[in-house]
Order: C-alpha cells, then sequence, then structure tokens
C-alpha cells in the first residue's frame, strides 16, 4: 500500500533551528529549494532517521517512525527510505547488478528473485548494459543511474533524494534530470527532492517548498510559486526580480515613488505586494528614459556576469537587488562598470503585481 508523508518537525542546533511541517501525497514530488545553511540536508536527515528531531512526529500513512510526545523514533533501517544522494556511494567491491540487488537480498529475498528485481530497475534506469561492471568503471553520470535503480529496487516508502545531480557535469546533468522525470512520474510513492536548481524543482516537482534559515517561506505548486514568490530569495532562484512595496492604484509604492504594473488578482490598497518582473524586460540607460509608459530605477551596479547571450546586470536600489540581461554589445555601448548609476527601465506591461500577505505558513 502506498502511502504519503506526514512531518511536523523542530530540530535545534546551538545556532540554528529548523521547524518545518508539510505532507507529500503518494506519487507527489516535493522540491525543498533553498540557499547554503537554510536547513535542507538537516531535514532529510530527520526524515530518515539520522539525526533525532527535538519535537514532532513523522508518520508514513498510519506507520508512525517519530513522535517526541509518545517516545516513538524508528530507527532508519526501519523506515523504508531510498536515499539517492549527490555521489552514488555504489559498493566498491559489487558488480552494478549485484550493488542493485543488495536492498533485496538485504530484505530476506532470495538470489535469483533479487536478480531478477535488480535486472528490471537497470533496465528502467537504462543501464542493463552496465550489469556486470564494477561502479570505478563507470562515469558519474551512469553510477548515478545505477545508484537510482539501488534506491528504488529496494522498494522504499518514501523516496529521498539530496541534489541528486548536484556533482554531474553538465553534459551528464540533463540526461539524468530527464531519467528521474521519467522514473519518478512512474512510481506512487512520495519522494522529498532536496535541490539548488530551480530547473529541478521545475523539471521534477509538482511542489515547491522554499526552506531559509530552517522555516518554510512558501510552498505551493511548483509553477505558482515560482510565477509569484513571495520574497526575495524565491525570486531569485526563479531568475525573477521582485520589488516589495505596498499597493497603491495600478501597482505598488516604492519608496517615494510608484511601479506601475499589471494586477493578476484584485489587490486591497495599503496591503503587502510586490512588483515582479523578468531580467529580460529591463532596459538600462545611461540617461533617465523617456517615452512609452516606464518605470525607471536609479540603480548603483553591483556585477556584472556573462550568461550564455547575454550578461546580467546586478543593480542596487534601496536595498534591493535588481537583475537585467542585455547584450555584450550594449554593456560595451554603455560602459557599464561596478558602482556605476545608470537606469533600469522596465515597461508596466511587463510587469506583475501579486499581493504578499497570506498563504505561506510552514503548515
Ligand atoms: N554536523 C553539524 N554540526 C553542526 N552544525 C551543523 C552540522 N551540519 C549542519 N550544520 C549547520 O546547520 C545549519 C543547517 O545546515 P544544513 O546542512 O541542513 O543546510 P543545507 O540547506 O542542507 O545547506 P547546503 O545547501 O549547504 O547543503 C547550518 O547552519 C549548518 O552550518
Amino acid at each position: 500500500m502506498v502511502s504519503g508523508l506526514r512531518a511536523d518537525v523542530e530540530f535545534h542546533r546551538r545556532d540554528f533551528a529548523l521547524r518545518a511541517g508539510f505532507e507529500v501525497a503518494p506519487g507527489e514530488v516535493v522540491a525543498v529549494l533553498g540557499p547554503n545553511g537554510a536547513g535542507k540536508s538537516t531535514l532529510l536527515s530527520v526524515l530518515a532517521g539520522q539525526l533525532a528531531a527535538d519535537r514532532g512526529r513523522v508518520a508514513l500513512g498510519d506507520a508512525v517512525w517519530l513522535d517526541t510526545e509518545r517516545g516513538i523514533n524508528v530507527p532508519t533501517h526501519r523506515r523504508g527510505v531510498g536515499l539517492l544522494a549527490q555521489n552514488a556511494l555504489l559498493f566498491p567491491n559489487l558488480t552494478v547488478l549485484e550493488n542493485v540487488a543488495f536492498g533485496p537480498r538485504a530484505a530476506g529475498v532470495r538470489r535469483a528473485r533479487a536478480r531478477e528485481i535488480a535486472e528490471h530497475w537497470l533496465s528502467e534506469v537504462d543501464a542493463t548494459m552496465l550489469a556486470e561492471r564494477r561502479p570505478d568503471q563507470l562515469s558519474g553520470g551512469q553510477a548515478q543511474r545505477v545508484a537510482l535503480a539501488r534506491a528504488l529496487a529496494a522498494d522504499p516508502r518514501l523516496l529521498l533524494l539530496d541534489e541528486p545531480l548536484a556533482a554531474l557535469d553538465v553534459d551528464a546533468a540533463p540526461a539524468m534530470r530527464g531519467l528521474l522525470h521519467q522514473v519518478l512520474r512512474r512510481q506512487d510513492r512520495p519522494t522529498v527532492l532536496v535541490t539548488h536548481d530551480v530547473l529541478d524543482a521545475i523539471v521534477l516537482a509538482d511542489r515547491l517548498l522554499v526552506l531559509l534559515d530552517g522555516r518554510i517561506v512558501e510552498q505551493g505548486p511548483t509553477r505558482e510559486v515560482l510565477a509569484r514568490p513571495k520574497d526575495a530569495f524565491t525570486a531569485r532562484v526563479a531568475g525573477l526580480n521582485l520589488v516589495p512595496g505596498v499597493a497603491v492604484a495600478d501597482g505598488i509604492s516604492f519608496g517615494d515613488s510608484t511601479i506601475s504594473g499589471r494586477t493578476a488578482e484584485p489587490l486591497d490598497l495599503g496591503e503587502a505586494a510586490a512588483a515582479v518582473f523578468a531580467p529580460s524586460t529591463v532596459a538600462v540607460h545611461r540617461e533617465h528614459p523617456h517615452g512609452s509608459p516606464r518605470n525607471a530605477f536609479l540603480v548603483r551596479l553591483a556585477a556584472l556576469e556573462p550568461r550564455g547571450d547575454v550578461v546580467r546586470v546586478r543593480g542596487v536600489v534601496r536595498d534591493c537587488s535588481l537583475a537585467a540581461d542585455v547584450t555584450p554589445a550594449a554593456v560595451a555601448d554603455l560602459d557599464l562598470r561596478p558602482d556605476d548609476e545608470v537606469w533600469f527601465a522596465v515597461k508596466a506591461a511587463e510587469v506583475a503585481i501579486h499581493p504578499l500577505s497570506g498563504g505561506s505558513s510552514g503548515t
């Protein structure tokens, strides 16, 4: 029987506290996104039972894994958790097939049946031809495919993916991401995916949970959260600019000026709201721009970063960091350098105004 995960946990370290409450339905993939030190690995370790929470409850369907009030703390090896980490961590002395058959064998499955299970999962991850190799004869991407097969062959009740693509090179990561997408949509256990990469969340996850300083600051369907981020971290990883302010007619107030935009949903004047727009919609000028209805901000340039065909120009205005994507030719023409003061301009039609209040608690 497949069951959903319910977790509501607190974990304290000397100068860090994790407090997170969330659910993952059977077959659902929830991505946990957050900056370094946000508590993502700590959260996975608490779910897996490698770290004992100070307070809380973790249950998979009717099976209670942790309940601090009732003194329940099921050890890791009895939780039935499948973990795919950044590195494949295969047993070096076993062949690929033996690695994948290891979980079923450890669970008491007979040798011939364990071999069939391993062959099935190797085929699922497109690694049948690697069966007789040893881990040191595999590329990083191949090893990670085998590690995924090994995790699934053990028939875990919960799948935990801890930055599964982070150690792969730029060629191997897209293939592994595609494979994970295929495999995850065909299975019905709950999955928690920890990632730094918003693309993983977009491609692999049904829902996104953003963790900052040990707290869930946003959660919801991935695209919704990314389309209307409520805090600056989410906006940055979503690749969007987000300016927080207060709703006024046609936009938000920002300092002593107004940012005009389109409202996607009704807003009460005076409520907390944000202006959200893509870096590609921002034009950079040396002089205050005139003409069509534009929002213009005088920013101090912080950084210039090459990003494929464009240069991402980062500027700061009133403690708010904004990005503009411009061509290398424009950077040269404008002679942009860090610390310069320039104008960022964006048409009102490109700016989406979203309410900031409500709907983002950790439960
Ligand atoms: N073994 C440890 N002992 C003490 N503090 C730790 C330990 N591991 C992590 N921390 C601290 O706990 C907090 C949460 O760390 P955690 O590794 O869970 O974050 P993370 O979101 O996974 O970060 P990263 O993306 O860098 O892996 C951080 O402040 C970190 O410095």
